[in-house]
């Protein structure tokens, strides 16, 4: 699938006349373009986080749900195209720090920070992420810390709301933190797209504990639409959209 995604950004890349297109027309292949995926099991995951992981990736097969791949830098290439459509280009980053920049909650080492992966099933609209909060989330002594949640709730409502309409900003997101969290202990989010007026898109979820007799907190976010694609990319297939995430920037690493 991943394949077919990098052979579809070919032409892509070349259109955009990025420096070294050409050289990568020539020299592309999987292998040279895509980012370490970072929603794949690691050593660092818990049994519970594996288990469930395998659980979806049963649910997979027959094509109902799909994993969302993960990386954790954009590429120069796609920050500017972003900036140009959404911004005219008027963000005051230089293009060495965005090379530099990380997704946060990607940003930490293995296990010691967020351990995540998505799914999203197209029939029933909605993402379930499964989680890890790692040691260096810690809030009151044991726990996780509210605003760690909070920052996976973003992401995935954000996620959610992007599969839905395309590009958008956090205009307003509430939080009821109903039980505190083990550090370490696994969750699972749920989201649902609760209602879409004009460009604002209504997004709710919780965060439920794995054996689901715990609701450790809700959430409920307002997202505002960046443009007016919404209608043409209610069909959009998360499997281009994240791969167009993936794509490989020449100037940095493979592997991070
Ligand atoms: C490396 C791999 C990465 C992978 C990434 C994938 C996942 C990524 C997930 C990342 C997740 C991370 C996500 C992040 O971290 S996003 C970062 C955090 N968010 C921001 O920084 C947003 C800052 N705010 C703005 O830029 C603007 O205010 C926006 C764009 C939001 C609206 O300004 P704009 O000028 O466009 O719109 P408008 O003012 O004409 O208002 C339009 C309508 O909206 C209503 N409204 C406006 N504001 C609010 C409000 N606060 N509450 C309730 N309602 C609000 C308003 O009443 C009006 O309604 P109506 O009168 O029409 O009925």
């Amino acid at each position: 699938m991943l394949r077919s995604c990098a052979a579809r950004l070919r032409p892509l890349l070349v259109a955009h006349g990025r420096p070294g297109g050409a050289r990568l027309t020539s020299t592309f292949s999987f292998e040279e373009v895509t980012q370490k995926d970072h929603a794949l099991p690691k050593p660092s995951w818990s049994k519970d986080l594996r288990l469930l992981f395998d659980q979806f990736m049963k649910k997979c097969e027959d094509g109902s749900w799909e994993r969302l791949p993960s990386c954790s830098r954009h590429s120069v290439q796609r920050f500017q195209n972003f900036t140009k459509a959404f911004f005219s280009g008027s963000i005051p980053v230089k293009e060495e720090q965005i090379s530099q920049a990380k997704f946060f909650p990607r940003s930490f080492e293995d296990g010691l920070g967020f351990e995540y992966a998505m799914f999203w099933s197209k029939d029933e609209k909605r993402i379930v992420c499964l989680f890890q909060g790692g040691l260096y989330l810690q809030g009151i002594p044991g726990f996780l810390h509210g605003g760690a949640l909070v920052t996976l709730i973003d992401t995935t409502l954000g996620t959610h709301a992007m599969l839905a309409g395309g590009a958008v900003m956090t205009a307003n997101l509430s939080i009821n933190f109903k039980r505190p969290m083990p550090l370490c202990s696994v969750g699972v989010i749920n989201t649902q797209l609760d209602k879409i007026e004009g460009r604002k898109l209504f997004v709710s979820c919780n965060i439920q504990s794995v054996d689901e007799k715990t609701v450790y907190t809700e959430g409920t976010g307002k997202k505002l639409l960046l443009s007016s694609c919404l209608a043409s990319s209610l069909s959009l297939s998360p499997s281009f959209f994240f791969s167009f995430v993936l794509v490989y920037n020449p100037h940095m690493p493979i592997n991070f």
